[in-house]
């Protein structure tokens, strides 16, 4: 099975990792130090106490790797429409695009059945490029739970997590998301298959919502916010804004909000993906976790206060920072 992994850093590394020694054929893109490290040493997972070293092919030149029987973008959300044209050569007529973001994805829309169907979102899709020219019917959907991090260029560190819940628009179980997750069950990943993949993508998007901005405004982990009452309470008013606007899109949520703040508090001592982005500089996903949200809360009618206010906050600190 041909698998490309776009954007091969802490999410798309531990993947290609574990993919190749399931005995699929991995090619990773990547760019920077860290492709040259992987193209000099290969690419290393450190999990546990345990090491595991793989030697894919590594190209900052998709179109050296030809068309693919699924893609699985890695990147982080906001960087999706800058490689629309590089990822071209990786489609054929059959070739799947599994979205492995956190976030709203392009082709939430598609087979969503009222009248947003067919919609796209400004703040994660802008002009509809994405669905255009990526195509929502390729899509794949895919949440991801696990933590991992670039260590130094070429390896990667599981922090937790093994699970990457997948599942089509339709709700259908295709042959062709039966056999990612054959596969991703065999690279010894939990990869449920779901019938409401949308329910799950706002379950991990209830989070992100509020803690990242949150902590990468204070420079708390996980822990702190969901203790220290004030921050848990503002996360909650988050929380619930988010659940009003996604529950008039027909999701369900199979937890309460107070269920989903543990969940989050047991993680610890965590710095969340955004604190992480700021204290290295590197560009903020603050369109595709939270503007999005208030996006649809706008479509909605729906009034995000607390959204808007902690947005606005954020969105100056990573302006002033420069990565936004
Ligand atoms: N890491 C985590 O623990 C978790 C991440 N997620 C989500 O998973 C997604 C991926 O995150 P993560 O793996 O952390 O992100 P990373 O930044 O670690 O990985 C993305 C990689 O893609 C590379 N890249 C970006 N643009 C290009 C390009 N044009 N050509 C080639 N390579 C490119 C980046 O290089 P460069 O650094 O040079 O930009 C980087 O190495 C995000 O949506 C994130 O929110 C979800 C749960 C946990
Ligand atoms: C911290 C966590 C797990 C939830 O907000 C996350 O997904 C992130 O850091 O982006």
């Amino acid at each position: 099975m041909k698998i490309c992994i776009y954007g091969a850093g802490a999410i798309g590394g531990y993947l290609g990792v574990q993919l190749a020694q399931a005995g699929a054929d991995v090619s990773l893109v990547a760019r920077g130090a860290h492709l040259a490290a992987m193209r000099a040493n290969g690419l290393k997972l450190l999990i546990g106490d345990e090491e595991r070293v793989v030697h894919p092919r590594c190209t900052d030149n998709p179109a050296e790797l030809g068309p693919q029987d699924f893609v699985i973008i890695c990147l982080k959300a906001h960087s999706i429409t800058g490689v629309i044209e590089a990822i071209q050569p990786l489609l054929g007529p059959h070739t799947r695009i599994v979205t492995a973001v956190n976030g709203i994805p392009y082709w939430y829309f598609y087979k969503h059945g009222n009248e947003c169907e067919g919609s796209t979102l400004e703040s994660i899709d802008p002009g509809g490029r994405q669905w255009r020219e990526l195509g929502p019917e390729r899509a794949i959907g895919c949440i991801v739970y696990p933590a991992t991090e670039i260590e130094a260029p070429g390896v990667i560190r599981h922090v937790y997590g093994d699970r990457f819940p997948l599942g089509e628009a339709s709700g259908e179980k295709s042959a062709d998301v039966e056999r990612l997750a054959a596969l991703f069950v065999k690279a010894g990943l939990q990869a449920p298959i779901l019938d409401r993949i949308r329910d799950e993508i706002w379950l991990k998007l209830w989070g992100n919502v509020c803690f990242n901005p949150i902590s990468a405004l204070t420079h708390a982990t996980l822990d702190k916010i969901c203790t220290d009452p004030s921050t848990r309470a503002l996360s909650k008013a988050m929380m619930l804004e988010t659940q009003s606007i996604a529950e008039t899109f027909g999701v369900k949520f199979r937890v309460d909000v107070e269920r989903r703040i543990e969940g989050a508090r047991k993680v610890g001592a965590h710095k969340t993906s955004m604190l992480q982005d700021l204290e290295r500089g590197r560009p903020m996903e603050i369109d595709p976790l939270v503007t999005v949200v208030q996006e649809m809360g706008r479509l909605t009618r729906i009034p995000t206060p607390t959204i808007d206010a902690v947005l606005a906050l954020v969105t100056q600190r990573a302006r002033i920072a420069g990565l936004y």
